[in-house]
């Protein structure tokens, strides 16, 4: 008997639903069998807390942990996650070997008082427990309750409901990934409401050097996006120890050419820095890491500090 691809994933609908993408294009492109695959459900930290921003906690690694450690230990062959949620540096003898073409990278809206954040009442309350969204709310509406948030994509829509904020943001991806795509009231522009790095783009982790896996991921990389992430996971890299700046950052790739706009705010969102770059989409790590730079010493290093 042959041996099946292990798939390592979180449970929550969403991480399944990316899981199910990668082995549905696996299945198509080399025309395998569903019993090629065993999709491996394995909990995280990140999954467990509820109670806090996730930026109190520990960060982005809670969402990878424990299933880096699956990958290392071969309990699964490859993890799929959302770009968004991988830290910039991985833990030795793994790498992020492809890219899915990218989704939609905007965030949505998700209206119950206004379809609109324009729209809302005087001191209306949004959720959402992002610092980048809560800044980006508040620099838009300074009036606005930003309220906490957090839990998977159903439970902040059934808070919503429940009345406990009169709208959210979520990001456009996730809401299509799982046919939820109805919920959304209004889609927030890139350039006055950026993503994070890597919003939208499924992104696969593997061992460095597994021959099999690799030629097998070929297959389903998609080149520009992972010429778009190498630019957006090199600018969060090059600012990512100033770990409670919200950071927003998005490229895209025409012609070979890569364009990158990116910008760190506030939380309060009352001062923003905004940073434009483009050149040769093979450079796209080099302009990542120089637009950081730039943005950089234009805000100086004290808009680092005030924030913790
Ligand atoms: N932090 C949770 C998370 N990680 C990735 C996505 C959305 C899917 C994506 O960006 O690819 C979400 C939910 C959200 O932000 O609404």
């Amino acid at each position: 008997m042959q041996t099946t691809l292990k798939i390592g994933t979180r449970g929550s609908p969403l991480a399944l639903a990316q899981a199910h993408e990668t082995q549905a294009r696996l299945m198509a492109a080399h025309g395998m069998p569903v019993e090629a695959f065993e999709v491996v459900v394995i909990s995280t930290s990140g999954d467990r807390i509820q109670d806090r921003p996730l930026s109190e906690a520990g960060g982005k690694g809670l969402f990878t942990k424990e299933i880096e450690e699956a990958l290392l230990a071969r309990r699964i062959d490859i993890a799929v996650h959302s770009s968004k949620d991988m830290p910039t540096v991985l833990p030795d003898g793994l790498e992020l070997s492809a890219f899915l073409p990218r989704e939609d990278a905007r965030d949505a809206f998700v209206g119950k008082a206004a379809k609109t954040i324009a729209g809302l009442p005087q001191g209306a309350k949004v959720g959402s427990s992002s610092l980048r969204r809560q800044a980006l709310i508040r620099r838009m509406r300074p009036d606005l309750d930003v309220v906490m948030f957090r839990g998977n994509v159903q439970t902040r829509l059934r808070k919503l409901d429940e009345g406990m904020a009169d709208g959210t943001i979520l990001a456009y991806a996730g809401l299509k990934r799982l046919a939820l795509e109805h919920v959304v009231t209004d889609l927030m522009p890139l350039d006055t409401f950026p993503p994070a790095p890597g919003q939208g783009a499924i992104c696969i982790e593997s061992r460095i050097g597994d021959r099999d896996v690799e030629r097998m991921l070929t297959a389903i990389h998609d080149l520009p996006t992972g010429q778009a992430l190498a630019c957006e996971r090199a600018f969060l890299a090059a600012l990512d120890g100033s770990c409670r700046t919200p950071i927003a950052g998005h490229a895209t790739i025409s012609d070979g050419t890569v364009f990158f706009a990116g910008l760190i705010i506030s939380p309060d969102g009352t001062q923003s820095h905004e940073v434009k770059a483009e050149g040769p989409a093979q450079d796209a790590a080099r302009i990542g890491n120089e637009a950081a730079r730039t943005v950089r010493a234009k805000a100086g290093e004290k808009f680092f500090d005030g924030w913790a």
